[in-house]
């Protein structure tokens, strides 16, 4: 059986995707995105894996796919309606990898909840230049289990990638949410990569930034054991290369939209719900508001 598979969204974790699955000659694999790209590739173990697919940037008819990865950020999902509408047919399958919660929600209007799996990918990728990333690490990616999950892990190789799958993905999703908007909120305002928690002020606040992420968490239903989490979280980032930055930090630097509301903003206004306290992010978000909505730019 030879499966049609399609990726929404070619960045970094798409890119990371169509690279773990380019390989597997028992699919018909095809990438969709909003600009065209004239190189794919994806450098890691010092080896450059090339990607040789055509992007397409339009869909003039609708595509019977099996599966759809969909690797967008969730401020990207609204504006792809065209691409959503015309990728997802009655039975395709459909992986939503991103950070931040509710991975679901988005997606409804396109097909049933049945259909759909959660993901959270931990492995740094970031860009080198346009359509050529660095992955820092062998991905793990946690997938909710549905009834066609194992046949979307039997799709990739063990070796290139570890995927677990659970029964619900919903502390995953907060754990990785807190990490990501601490790390990726701290690197983005200084505008510089993790060389910077050199500084042990640095890591304090990165601490801080945790905690609120945490309290607001627990308050959400998420169960977290509040320092073993912290403390393994923050011996990752020590242990993280100078040069390595965040998506957050990738957007800065090249002037497109932070993904402030699926990160920073969630943990403050779900903190205002729960009357948890969230300073810090509260801080972060009035400052990145102003960086993605600057009237010069
Ligand atoms: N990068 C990382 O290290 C990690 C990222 N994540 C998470 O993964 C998710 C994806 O992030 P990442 O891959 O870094 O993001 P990128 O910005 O690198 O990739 C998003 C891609 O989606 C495309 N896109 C945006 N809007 C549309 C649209 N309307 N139609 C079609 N394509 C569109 C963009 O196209 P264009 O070329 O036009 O910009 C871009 O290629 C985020 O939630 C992020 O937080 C999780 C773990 C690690
Ligand atoms: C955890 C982190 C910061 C790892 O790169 C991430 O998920 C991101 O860059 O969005």
């Amino acid at each position: 059986m030879s499966y049609k598979v399609g990726i929404l969204g070619v960045g970094a974790i798409g890119t990371l995707m169509a690279s773990l699955l380019y390989p597997n000659k028992k699919l018909s694999l095809s990438l969709y995105n909003r600009s065209p790209k004239q190189q794919l590739s994806i450098f890691n173990d010092k080896k450059e894996k090339k990607i040789p697919i055509h992007v397409e940037t339009s869909l003039p008819e609708k595509r019977k796919l099996d599966f759809l990865c969909i690797c967008l950020k969730e401020h990207q999902v609204k504006n792809a309606h065209t691409f959503l509408a015309g990728l997802i047919g009655v039975e395709t399958k459909v992986i939503v990898i991103r950070n931040g919660i509710h991975h679901k929600e988005a997606l409804l209007p396109y097909t049933s909840e049945r259909n759909i799996i959660e993901a959270v990918i931990d492995c740094p990728v970031q860009p080198i230049a346009d359509g050529r990333y660095e992955q820092l690490n062998k991905p793990v990616l946690i997938i909710n289990r549905t009834a066609f999950s194992e046949l979307f892990i039997s799709l990739f190789s063990p070796a290139d990638i570890k995927i677990n799958c659970i029964l619900n993905i919903k502390t995953i999703a907060w754990k990785k949410l807190c990490e990501s908007a601490a790390l990726g909120a701290i690197l983005c305002l200084a505008g510089e990569s993790c060389w910077i928690f050199k500084d042990q002020r640095l890591v304090n606040l990165h601490k801080k930034l945790l905690q609120e992420g945490v309290q607001v968490a627990i308050a959400d239903g998420a169960e977290i054991k509040e320092p073993i989490f912290i403390e393994a979280i923050q011996k990752k980032l020590v242990n993280y290369p100078p040069e390595k930055g965040s998506s957050m930090l990738s957007d800065r630097k090249r002037g497109a939209p932070i993904e402030l509301g699926a990160k920073n903003q969630v943990i403050s206004s779900l903190g205002k719900q729960y009357a948890i306290e969230t300073p810090i992010h509260d801080l972060v978000c009035m400052l990145l508001e102003k960086t993605n909505n600057n009237p010069t730019s």
